[in-house]
């Protein structure tokens, strides 16, 4: 018996690119004459049952938003045992075959869950800015957050050229450093700082001194910028910049760019993975796939399974690393 209904959600931290997957889902679902119902809040519409029907005049003129149509949610309640039976009974209610899940790896270990209490189908769709889960080489959303990143880094350049002076720039990823790595590669920046790069996640301040004294003392004074991932300094880059300064004297301007780096209209290649990922979405649905998420590895969607993508690290491109923090890396060759 072939599926009817089709469910879909977005959940964790928004990203740019969730409205063309949503989109994508109600016009593939529309082309295949399924009804399609749009969750809100994540997993909290899930257990309050919080839904409308989806048709393709609601996702019209979406594409190209940023933020998403459905809202997005962190749910806790949603990880017990009966968060998940109140989800389940709620969609053999609502009567979904199949629940499509737009989120990051903590989404994708919640829709894991929700299938130890409910018989309908599960497919992730990978959506974060973070770029961190396993199984695909871009996540939804990522490539606009590194274009927004590098945007403002670009600003922040001119003013610390023009001063001559030294700006640490907070960038987000929770414990990945993919935005902080292609934000530094893409912007030129002197230093690099990221969670994979640092011994225990610790920033090593001694080896930071020494990089800026190094460019210093061959450079004179010039402008020196420093991406480093949130989280990798108690009280982040205003707490960095600070110790900095009362432990070595050198004086530092701290960045944040926060959830700038959430927003935006996403950039093309967020709006064609979306697009790609959402329609191939519906179909493997209607093929009778369940407990995977859909990535794409070389330019073709490829099928994961749900586990791998939190349970294996996803690797940053060791290319990347080499020549950001070797054939870049002026200060390394320079005596
Ligand atoms: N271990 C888990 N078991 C059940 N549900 C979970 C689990 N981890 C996360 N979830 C659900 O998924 C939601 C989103 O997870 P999380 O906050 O980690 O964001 P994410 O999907 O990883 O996205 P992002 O990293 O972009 O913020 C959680 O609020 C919770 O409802
Ligand atoms: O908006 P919130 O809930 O503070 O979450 C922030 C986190 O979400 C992300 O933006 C996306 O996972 C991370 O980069 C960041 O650590």
């Amino acid at each position: 018996m072939g599926i009817k209904t089709i469910a879909v959600l977005t959940s964790g931290g928004d990203a740019p690119g969730m409205n063309a997957a949503i989109r994508a889902v109600v016009l593939a679902g529309h082309h295949y004459n399924l009804n399609v119902l749009g969750y809100q809040h994540g997993y909290i519409g899930l257990m309050e049952q919080e839904y409308q029907p989806l048709t393709p005049g609601d996702v019209y003129n979406i594409i190209q938003r940023g933020g998403t149509l459905l809202k997005s949610a962190r749910c806790e309640p949603f990880k017990t045992e009966a968060g998940a039976q109140q989800a389940a009974d709620n969609l053999q209610q609502a009567g979904v075959d199949a629940l499509i899940v737009i989120g990051g790896d903590g989404s994708f270990r919640g829709a894991e869950h929700l299938s130890h209490f409910w018989d309908g189908q599960v497919i992730g769709l990978p959506g974060t800015i973070d770029n961190d889960v396993f199984g695909t080489d871009a996540t939804i959303g990522y490539y606009t957050a590194i274009d927004t990143a590098l945007e403002n880094i670009d600003r922040v350049r001119d003013t610390a050229d023009a001063f001559e002076r030294i700006f640490l720039i907070e960038v987000m990823g929770r414990h990945a450093g993919f935005i902080g790595l292609s934000a530094a590669v893409g912007s030129g920046a002197e230093q690099v700082l990221l969670p994979e790069l640092c011994e225990q996640e610790q920033i090593d301040i001694d080896a930071l001194t020494r990089h800026i004294q190094k460019a210093q003392k061959i450079r004179g004074k010039c402008s020196y910028i420093v991406i480093v991932s949130e989280n990798l300094w108690p009280g982040g880059a205003n707490a960095l910049a600070e110790d900095l300064n009362r432990r070595t004297g050198i004086e530092c301007r701290p960045v944040i760019l926060g959830h700038v780096q959430r927003g935006g209209s996403p950039v093309s290649l967020d709006r064609m993975l979306a697009s790609k990922l959402g329609a191939y979405a519906v179909e493997a649905a209607l093929a009778g796939k369940s407990g995977i998420m859909l990535g794409e590895q070389n330019a073709k969607v490829c099928e994961v399974p749900l586990a791998q993508t939190w349970s294996q690290r996803k690797p940053l491109d060791p290319y990347l690393v080499r020549i950001q923090t070797e054939m870049f890396d002026l200060l390394s060759t320079e005596a």
